[in-house]
């Protein structure tokens, strides 16, 4: 099988994380971290800047990574590194998204999230 890799941005404000809905796609309505595929040549902090930019039109500071996570999809394996972020300037604007919210620790359950996504979250409620 394929692995994809991809990185994902736990963007923390006040106790809170902002989650995404995807807009488009075969996991379109579902909830993620914002992100994406790392590109030939890149790290995964400088891929996740760009994404960032090109998602949200922000400018973030990666901070430590919080957990890998592996998944297999039927048609893919997923390897996504996911790292605490915070944003350092823009407004977070959805350019490809759908809808976002700010989810604190009790909130955390109220969005349906992507499958790969089920044990981070429950990792970030740890530590939050
Ligand atoms: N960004 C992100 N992707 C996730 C998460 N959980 C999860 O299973 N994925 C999957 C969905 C996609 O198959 C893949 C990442 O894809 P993506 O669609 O964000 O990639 P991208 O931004 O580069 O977008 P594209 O140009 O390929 O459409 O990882 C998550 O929390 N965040
Ligand atoms: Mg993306």
């Amino acid at each position: 099988m394929k692995t994809v890799r991809v990185v994902a941005a736990i963007i923390k404000n006040n106790g809170k994380i902002f989650a995404t809905q995807r807009g488009y796609g075969e996991f379109k309505d579902g909830w993620e971290f914002p992100g994406g595929k790392i590109e030939v040549g890149e790290t995964p902090q400088e891929a996740l800047v760009r994404e960032i930019r090109e998602e949200l039109d922000a400018e973030i500071a990666v901070g430590e990574l919080l957990d890998t996570v592996e998944y297999d999809y039927p048609a893919f394996h997923l390897s996504m590194d996911c790292f605490w972020c915070e944003v350092v300037s823009g407004n977070l604007v959805l350019k490809e998204h759908e809808a976002a919210r700010w989810l604190g620790k009790d909130e955390l359950g109220s969005v349906e999230w992507l499958p790969a996504d089920l044990g981070l979250v429950e990792k970030i409620e740890a530590e939050l």
